[in-house]
């Protein structure tokens, strides 16, 4: 049994929220009402020519404005319009009809439940667009709505509005929380693998968003749009891990392949989808190096996390080899694992989940993949230890003071499991005998090799050689160092 707590590794697993859907603009505003209409027309065929009209007077009266001067519109103004006509309430009210909203012979249909952010400013907006429209006089014998009408109309509005606003609810419609979410930009995050100080400051709009749908926009995609489906192309799953599943798709925008991880459960609480995002803030913070998995863009879709990754052959997972590795292989997988361990040590990660399944190869170059449990080597970030089949007895004793040692062990255990060519065992006296430093010996494996895998394992993290000290061990000298030219050959 692997050790690995329920709570320890939650899945690491929004659509994006464009900053463009900020700025609502007329385009967006026409699609809406022409919905709106087409929602009407099926719903009421006796009350929808009246305000179906009235709806296309507020429409074209918007399209047909003369341009207003800057001067008489404040930037107040034109957020709350904005506001007005992108609050969910008008919008997708969840089982109501739309058209009642303005009918003034519905008095007492009630205004969708929300908001708190509903106030009377928006109506003054609202009678501002009836005088300018030059299409409302043109209209008003067809529509039986006179200028009296419009004014009852509006006060209705303001009435429902201010009992709204007295009477705030608990509700909030699934769909008027993924439209808010496209009105408000998701927070900025501060990665915790970033040491330096960051030119730009963090999470200018944290407050807001929290208030509408938590901190993380987990109900993107909840509307039917799926940014998973919209850009990629699914082809075949190429794993699964205890968290996720992995999927080798077509990007449709570029033609390229990727992988694309997504947890299999449903992500419910901010604090798990902090955890999950763990592993791209770890991936996106270390950059680029040849043998560590290339990271490009992660979202939340259906309460699920997604890891856009670069598309490898496949994994070094030893159930899936039919061979072990010759010594030549188990050099070349150590040597490189070994400089992405350098690399990541040196940026003050550990990674604590080393071993086969995570290591993955692409035209012969090995990657280091699955970031789900990488740290900070100065323990500010919690500890959650990988798979214990790869783990020193000091941290199963919780002893966490060389985190970067753990990795060098879990290195060390798993070339000796590749060169064995079966699993190491989860328990019993071999686990035990790993964890003494006790390695059988390895017919026909040199003695240089050997001696080296029982460094890395060795007992005491101080006796085992940093990444940095591997990497510039002479027995790598005759490994060549130029991968892809031998990957070729
Ligand atoms: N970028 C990739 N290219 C090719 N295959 C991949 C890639 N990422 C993952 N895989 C495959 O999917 C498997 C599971 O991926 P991963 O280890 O990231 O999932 P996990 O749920 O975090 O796993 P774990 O059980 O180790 O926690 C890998 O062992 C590998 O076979
Ligand atoms: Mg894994």
């Amino acid at each position: 049994m692997k050790r690995k707590t329920l709570t320890k590794r939650i899945n690491r697993k929004n659509r994006r929220v464009s900053s463009s859907t900020t700025k609502m603009k007329k385009g967006t505003l026409t699609s809406h009402f022409q919905q709106a209409q087409h929602h009407q027309i099926q719903s009421s065929s006796s009350t929808s020519a009246a305000s179906s009209s009235l709806f296309q007077n507020l429409l074209d009266s918007d399209l047909n404005d003369p341009p207003v001067l800057a001067e008489d519109v404040d930037e107040k103004d034109f957020i709350l319009s904005q506001d007005f006509f992108c609050t969910p309430d008008y919008i997708t009210p969840d089982n109501q009809n739309l058209l009642y909203s303005f009918d003034c012979n519905k008095e007492n249909i009630s205004c969708p439940k929300s908001p708190e952010k509903l106030n009377t400013v928006k109506v003054k907006k609202l009678r501002q667009v009836y005088p300018l429209s030059p299409t409302l006089s043109d209209q008003q014998q067809i529509v039986d709505i006179g200028k009296d009408n419009i004014s009852s109309e509006e006060m209705m509005i303001e009435k429902t509005i201010t009992i709204e606003t007295k009477k705030p609810s608990n509700y909030v419609s699934q769909s008027a929380v993924s439209l808010r979410c496209r009105i408000m930009p998701p927070p900025c995050i501060k990665n915790p693998y970033l040491t330096g100080d960051l030119e730009v400051g963090i999470d200018p709009f944290g407050n807001q968003r929290s208030k509408c749908a938590g901190f993380f926009p987990a109900f993107a995609g909840g509307d039917g749009l799926s940014r998973y489906h919209t850009d990629f192309h699914e082809i075949q799953q190429i794993g699964t891990g205890n968290f996720s599943c992995v999927f080798k798709v077509l990007k449709r925008i570029d033609g390229c392949l990727y992988a694309v991880k997504h947890s299999t459960r449903q992500l419910h609480q901010d604090a798990e989808r902090r955890k999950a995002l763990m592993e791209v803030q770890a991936l996106a913070a270390l950059g680029y190096h040849e043998n560590i998995v290339g990271y490009y863009s992660s979202w939340f879709e259906n309460e699920q996390f997604y890891i856009q990754m670069e598309l490898c052959d496949c994994s070094l997972s030893i159930n899936r080899s039919s061979k072990s590795l010759t010594e030549g292989e188990a050099l070349q997988v150590l040597l490189q694992i070994a400089k992405a361990l350098q690399f990541i040590h040196e940026r003050g990660i550990a990674h604590l989940d080393v071993k086969p399944d995570n290591i993955y190869v692409k035209n012969g170059v090995y990657k280091l993949g699955d970031f789900g449990c990488a740290t900070l080597l100065d323990q500010s970030l919690p500890v959650e230890e990988g798979d214990a089949r790869y783990m020193p007895q000091e941290i199963l004793n919780e002893n966490y003071n060389y985190l970067d040692k753990v990795d060098i062990f879990s290195l060390g255990a798993a070339i000796y499991e590749l060169i064995r060519g079966s699993t190491l065992p989860q328990s019993g006296s071999q686990f035990l005998n790993l964890r003494e430093g006790k390695l059988p010996l390895l017919p026909g494996h040199s003695l240089q090799l050997q001696n080296l895998l029982k460094v890395m394992v060795d007992p005491n993290p101080t006796r085992r050689p940093s990444a940095k000290e591997l990497v510039e061990n002479p027995m790598f000298d005759k490994v060549p160092r130029n991968l892809k030219s031998q990957a070729k050959a």
